[in-house]
């Protein structure tokens, strides 16, 4: 039997990124970037662009896939409160259209979705079959996105993730760490509760969880539905800060840091376009016992991830004073 096809979208952020090398093992990887690319076999042009609907939909059916992954997604948070258009267009409406050319070619559909479905209440995680209630453009936008999926008959895993960072990309990690070295005093919000998610984790349970699916034949079909998948454990933003710069203030002592204190606040006090959820907890147990799997701390993954980018930050140790 030849090896299967993947389509995967959005290979150049955080996610995709690493999903190039965890996917390539599973079979032919058909990796498109907002640029698209070309059919290796045919050489037909293919289109990577969400926006454009009609050449996303032509794209599934020339390519043929077992699986499509979708990686690709607007995630500016605040910036979509004043673009909800162009969110609902890409975090939506362009996976409606993966979506049913999934379903018309019998192939899966891995997507991420997030935390931000929810509104916040409580303290318990949030288990898969929790009401959603969205409280930003962005968190509409993915759960439509959700709803796409599911409407359209394909099988599919949907999985729900949290407060990723990785090694390409910006995210929260990188935007610390600079203002730690421009800065006497950083102020993070102390409120919101989730777990840093690595890309490189989420890349990894999705190749295992795809290879489950796509070798079980008749039996896939239970898989098929929605999980969450986050690193264990939970912090707030200002937790998720200080272990952050302690971290790489130990792996990397000369970089130039400047923080004396990063002090605890309020989201009121920190105010932004987009309202986040308080409690972001993800209950992951249904991935874990469905896929016998075991998410590790989140510690793990940003120590390992500070231990990366620990180079770069000697390397371009900040000069100036600006605020
Ligand atoms: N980042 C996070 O904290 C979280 C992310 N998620 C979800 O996980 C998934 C992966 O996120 P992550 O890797 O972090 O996101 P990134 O923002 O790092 O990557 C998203 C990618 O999508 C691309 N993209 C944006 N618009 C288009 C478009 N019109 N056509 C094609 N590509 C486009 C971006 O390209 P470009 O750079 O050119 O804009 C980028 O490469 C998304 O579904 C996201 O909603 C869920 C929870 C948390
Ligand atoms: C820069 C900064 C942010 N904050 C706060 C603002 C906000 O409440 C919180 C996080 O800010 P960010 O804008 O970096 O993170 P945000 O873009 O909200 O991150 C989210 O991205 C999307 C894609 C998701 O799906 C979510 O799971 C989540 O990861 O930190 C401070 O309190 N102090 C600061 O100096």
């Amino acid at each position: 039997m030849s090896a299967p096809r993947i389509l995967l979208l959005g290979k150049d952020g955080q996610v995709g990124w690493e999903l190039q090398r965890a996917l390539a093992p599973l079979g032919e990887l058909v990796a498109l970037g907002r640029a698209g690319g070309t059919e290796p076999a045919t050489g037909a042009p293919l289109v990577g662009d969400l926006a454009d609907l009609e050449g996303l939909a032509a794209t599934v059916p020339a390519v043929r896939p077992a699986a499509i992954v979708n990686a690709a997604a607007y995630t500016t948070v605040d910036q979509a409160e004043r673009e909800p258009e162009l969110a609902q267009r890409i975090n939506a409406d362009a996976v409606a259209v993966l979506a049913q050319a999934a379903a018309r070619c019998g192939a899966w559909l891995v997507h991420y979705s997030t935390d931000y479905v929810f509104d916040g209440r409580g303290e318990r995680p949030w288990r898969e079959d929790d009401p959603t209630a969205p409280l930003s453009v962005y968190g509409h936008s993915k759960l439509a996105g959700e709803e796409a999926v599911r409407a359209s008959g394909c099988r599919h895993l949907i999985l729900r993730t949290q407060w990723v960072y990785g090694v390409r990309g910006g995210n929260f990690a990188r935007t610390m760490l600079r203002l730690a070295r421009e800065r006497d005093v950083l102020r993070v919000v102390d409120d919101q509760w989730g777990a840093p998610t690595g890309a490189d984790l989420i890349a990894d349970v999705t190749a295992h969880a795809l290879h489950r699916v796509l070798s079980a034949g008749g039996a896939a079909d239970t898989f098929s539905g929605t999980y969450h998948l986050a690193a264990a454990g939970a912090t707030t933003w200002c937790g998720y800060a200080r272990y952050l710069v302690e971290q790489a203030r130990q792996a990397a002592p000369d970089a130039g840091w400047r923080v004396q204190a990063i002090e605890p606040i309020p989201t009121a006090a920190y105010p932004t376009p987009a309202r986040r959820p308080s409690n972001g907890r993800l209950d992951t147990t249904r991935l874990q016992t469905t896929f016998g799997l075991h998410l590790p701390p989140w510690q793990h993954g940003v120590a390992r991830w500070v231990a990366s980018v620990a180079p770069t930050l000697r390397c371009c140790a900040p000069t100036g004073t600006g605020h």
